[in-house]
């Protein structure tokens, strides 16, 4: 696997940039086969990205969007994926688009993750594009340092598909898709600001057990280059 590094100046400066960056390869998609996929990530980061991307004109109604990861916490809570990218991304042009949830209203994660592995079958794999983040503590998607599934999460031989997990630094239980469902995305990109999670990226590209840092697992295996977008 190999990682290029796109650097912009600010944040405002890579949201455009990776907006331009992926509208570009999701219209490529729609050109070759008719239609084309997205996983995005949550958290605080992609907010403006999302912003961006909302509003490039690229035939948002032939796009799938759906989560690298959610909580189990529905739709209104504000510790929602879903509502984040309700709020930021299926908005404007992309309004157009159809999302599919992880998180669905079950007894139990386990129940939730098993129905968001069906529903999201029906999206032709490998996804044209993952957008995945990184927590401080080395974490993506929710393969967390500590995770109780994040050795079945990280194995290649997990099939694609939604599980569960629950970890010290998580919070909710969460629902993630497997390494195998990501990592070989058309385009793979690694979403990061600012110089604490420089330097989090640069302890990770050291030698060390993946356990301890999951995006090494990524940085290391995934069949796709990894796309690192970077801004101070
Ligand atoms: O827990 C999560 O955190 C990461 C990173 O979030 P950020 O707030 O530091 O941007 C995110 O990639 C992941 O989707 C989310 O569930």
């Amino acid at each position: 696997m190999s990682a290029i590094l796109h650097k912009f100046d600010n944040a405002a400066a890579l949201a455009e940039g990776l907006a331009d960056a992926l509208s570009a390869r999701l219209a490529a998609a729609i050109a070759a086969r008719g239609k084309a996929s997205i996983a995005v990530s949550g958290g605080s980061t992609p907010k403006a990205f999302f912003r961006a991307l909302s509003g490039r004109d690229i035939d948002w109604a032939k796009v799938t969007i759906t989560l690298v990861d959610e909580r189990f916490v529905p739709p209104e809570s504000d510790r929602s994926n879903h509502a984040l990218v309700a709020a930021n991304l299926l908005q404007n042009n992309a309004a157009a688009a159809q999302f599919v949830p992880l998180y669905h209203a079950a007894a139990t994660a386990e129940d939730a993750a098993a129905i968001a592995t069906e529903k999201t079958a029906a999206i032709p794999a490998p996804f044209d594009v993952v957008v995945l983040g990184m927590g401080t503590d080395g974490h993506t998607a929710s393969f967390f340092p500590g995770g109780t599934r994040l050795e079945e999460a990280l194995d290649p031989a997990t099939p694609r598909g939604v599980i569960t997990m629950e970890a010290d630094g998580a919070g909710e239980t969460r629902l993630t898709f497997t390494f195998s469902s990501l990592q070989d995305a058309g385009y793979l990109v690694l979403h990061i600001e600012g110089e604490g999670k420089k330097e989090v990226l640069a302890r990770a590209q050291a030698s060390g057990e993946e356990a301890e840092m999951p995006i090494r697992a990524v940085l290391g295996r995934a069949a796709s280059p990894l796309q690192i977008y970077w801004a101070p």
